[in-house]
Formats: C-alpha cells, sequence, structure tokens
C-alpha cells in the first residue's frame, strides 16, 4: 500500500513491548501494518534498541509503566485503536512470588481491559499460552490437539493459573460497551513453546551447556513431543488477528487460537539441539545412568535447594519439579 499520511490514522499500543516476542510484535508491525500512525511501546524495563525506531514515518512512543498501575495503564491506552497485551511474568523457574505472578497477569489484565473499557478502545489481543490448556497436573498429554479438544486443563503453579485466569477475564470482556458505546472486541492467542532470536531460556541452555564442556545431559525421551513455534511467526499472528478483528469481529470476538507454524514436532531439549548443536554443543544421553525417579529427586532438590537459600540468593535452575513435569508430557497442537 502506498505510504500517504492519509492512511496513516492507527494508534497501537504494545504492552511488553521490549520482551522476547514483545519487540518482534513491534517490529512487525512497523513492517506490516501500512495503516500505523503511532506506535505506543509499553514496558517495566525499555530496551536502548527503541531509539533507532523512531527515524522511520511511525511516531513510536516509548512509555515506561507497570501494568499492575491502573493510572499508568489507562494513560498509555487512552487513543489506542488496538491494545497488544503481551506483557507478563513468564516465570516457572521459582524467581517471583505467586503474589507477583498474579499482580502481574491477572491483575495487570484487568487493567488493561478496564483501560480499553474506560478510554473507549475498541480492540484488543491477549498474549495467553498453550499452558492455560496444559499439560495438566495429572501430566495428560495433549496429541495433535486444538481449540476444541476435549482435555482436563487442571492447573497448580501460579504461572498457568495466572495466565488461564487473565485468558479468561479477556474472553469474557469481549462485547463489554466501551466508553462511546461500542463493542469491546477481544481475541486471546496461545503460543506454544516459542523460539527465536532473543530466547532466553535457549540461551540458558547455551550457557549450561558450556560450563558442562560442550555437553547437555539429556533428562527427557525423545519421544516426548513438544509443539514449538517461531517467535517471528507468533508476532505476525498477533499482527493478523489485529488486522482482521474489526472486519471479523462477529467470527473472531471472544475466540482463543493456538499459535503453531508446522516447526518440527519433538522434545523439547531436542528441538533445541537443532540450534546448539550447529553452536558445538551435543546431547548425551544418560537417562541409562539417571532414571526417572532420579530425576525427579534431584528436581526435589532444587526447589528445596531454592527455599532454602532464598533469603541469602535467588537459586532459580531450569530443572525443578514442574519444568520436568512440563517436559516430560507431550504436547502437541
Ligand atoms: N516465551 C514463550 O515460550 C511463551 C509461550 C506462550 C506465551 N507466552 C506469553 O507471551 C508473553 C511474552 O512472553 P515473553 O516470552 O516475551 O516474556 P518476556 O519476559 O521476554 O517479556 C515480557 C515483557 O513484559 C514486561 N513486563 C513484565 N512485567 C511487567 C509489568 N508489571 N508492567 C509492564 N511490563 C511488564 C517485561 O519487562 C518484558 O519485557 C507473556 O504473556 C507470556 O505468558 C510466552
Ligand atoms: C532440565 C530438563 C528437564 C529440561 O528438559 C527442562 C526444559 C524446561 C525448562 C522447558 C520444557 C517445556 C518448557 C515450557 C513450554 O515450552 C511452554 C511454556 C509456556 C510459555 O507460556 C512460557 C514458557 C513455558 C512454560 C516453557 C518454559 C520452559 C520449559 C518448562
Amino acid at each position: 500500500m502506498a505510504d500517504s499520511a492519509e492512511t496513516r490514522k492507527l494508534v497501537y499500543l504494545v504492552t511488553g513491548g521490549c520482551g522476547f516476542l514483545g519487540e518482534h510484535v513491534v517490529r512487525m508491525l512497523l513492517q506490516r501494518e501500512p495503516r500505523l500512525y503511532e506506535l505506543r511501546v509499553f514496558d517495566l524495563h525499555l530496551g536502548p534498541w527503541l531509539e533507532e525506531l523512531k527515524t522511520g514515518p511511525v511516531q513510536v512512543t516509548a512509555i515506561q509503566g507497570d501494568v499492575t498501575q491502573a493510572h499508568e495503564v489507562a494513560a498509555a491506552v487512552a487513543g489506542a485503536h488496538v491494545v497488544i497485551h503481551t506483557a507478563g511474568l513468564v516465570d516457572v523457574f521459582g524467581r517471583a512470588s505467586p503474589e507477583t505472578i498474579y499482580e502481574v497477569n491477572v491483575q495487570g489484565t484487568k487493567n488493561v481491559i478496564e483501560a480499553c473499557v474506560q478510554t473507549g478502545t475498541r480492540f484488543l489481543v491477549y498474549t495467553s499460552s498453550m499452558e492455560v490448556v496444559g499439560p495438566n497436573i495429572k501430566g495428560h498429554p495433549f496429541y495433535r490437539g486444538n481449540e476444541d479438544t476435549p482435555y482436563e486443563a487442571i492447573h497448580r503453579h501460579p504461572y498457568p493459573c495466572s495466565k488461564a485466569q487473565a485468558e479468561r477475564l479477556v474472553l469474557e470482556a469481549n462485547g463489554r460497551k466501551v466508553h462511546g458505546g461500542l463493542s469491546l472486541v477481544t481475541c486471546a492467542l496461545r503460543p506454544t513453546g516459542i523460539y527465536g532470536e532473543g530466547h532466553q531460556i535457549m540461551r540458558d541452555f547455551y550457557h549450561q551447556g558450556l560450563r558442562l564442556g560442550g555437553r547437555l545431559f539429556r533428562a527427557i525421551p525423545a519421544s516426548v513431543e513438544h509443539s514449538r513455534v517461531y517467535v517471528g511467526n507468533v508476532a505476525w499472528m498477533h499482527v493478523l488477528v489485529a488486522q482482521e478483528l474489526e472486519q471479523r469481529a462477529a467470527l473472531m470476538g471472544g475466540q482463543v487460537y493456538f499459535c503453531y507454524d508446522e516447526s518440527p514436532y519433538k522434545s523439547y531439549e531436542d528441538f533445541n539441539m537443532e540450534f546448539l548443536g550447529p553452536c558445538g554443543l551435543r546431547l548425551v544421553d544418560t537417562r541409562l545412568l539417571v532414571p526417572y525417579w532420579l530425576l525427579m529427586l534431584l528436581a526435589t532438590l532444587n526447589a528445596l535447594l531454592q527455599w532454602l537459600l532464598r533469603p541469602l540468593l535467588l537459586y532459580a535452575p531450569l530443572l525443578n519439579p514442574y519444568t520436568l513435569a512440563v517436559a516430560n508430557t507431550t504436547f502437541t497442537v
């Protein structure tokens, strides 16, 4: 589409816009949304890379703010046509308290919804997660499932519980009257395990491998499959949903969609090795040496150590009972 001033009229707000996914959403909007007039990037921690984005035709507004603070959210939302809400505390390693996870992921989402209602913003896209569905606490596999597949979504961990609550709030808010009398249109996207440029967990595996002399030790059978999805495709999915939400409000409003892009079904560790192998790491199969019960014991010891050391330092290894259970349960969409 021709780049002309009259086509540029939309104001987008991306919360969590400096995060792993958020940054890709910001860059995708600048590349693929020709109607963009202003792009507001709202985050607790603003990245220095934002400065380089301010030289283009779109007004990029960096807003340092906290989604748990309703007034800061309302100020950022006011005047926006579309909100893409990616901000969240993605913590399954015990770094944050359950209360903090709830405060950010649930209360923060409530604040975004109420800000849309109060200021008249009609379109809200929420970044939910596969974990809203599973794996559940019973370790039931979810094999090539979709949004309609029956599954007992029972959770105890603060992160999936908070994502499930937030997603429900977003979907229930669909159809609420916003300031000005029109209806709010909401949609939630459930990415599976995202990978790509800037993925911190992939970095953590890489550095763990370096510490172990270029080796990573297989904890999960290759037969366990996880769906993974490239971050650029997840960003594109968010832009597509945002662009279609107005024209297809009746079809998409209040709906939830898994995000998957045909990335190979592999175990989490084997999938990571697609990238870590070429970086010089190798995956050593130690399952004969370290049976599952011993892994669970080590994971439990890690959790105990984390609890004991908390007053002194943050000990948050990749292996804990929750991450082991999730890694060890097939979840493919
Ligand atoms: N990474 C994945 O595999 C994955 C998969 C499915 C869904 N998700 C969801 O995608 C979203 C983004 O995840 P990510 O992997 O990019 O995580 P991330 O931690 O890289 O990004 C989250 C961003 O939110 C910001 N943030 C956190 N608390 C905030 C607050 N109180 N106020 C304002 N900003 C705050 C952080 O500063 C960060 O920039 C999250 O909602 C997460 O639940 C992630
Ligand atoms: C130490 C081994 C047992 C190792 O295999 C553990 C891997 C573990 C850190 C990851 C296995 C599955 C990952 C989760 C999954 O990809 C989906 C997620 C949903 C998303 O919303 C946030 C990230 C995550 C919880 C992701 C986190 C890392 C794993 C648990």
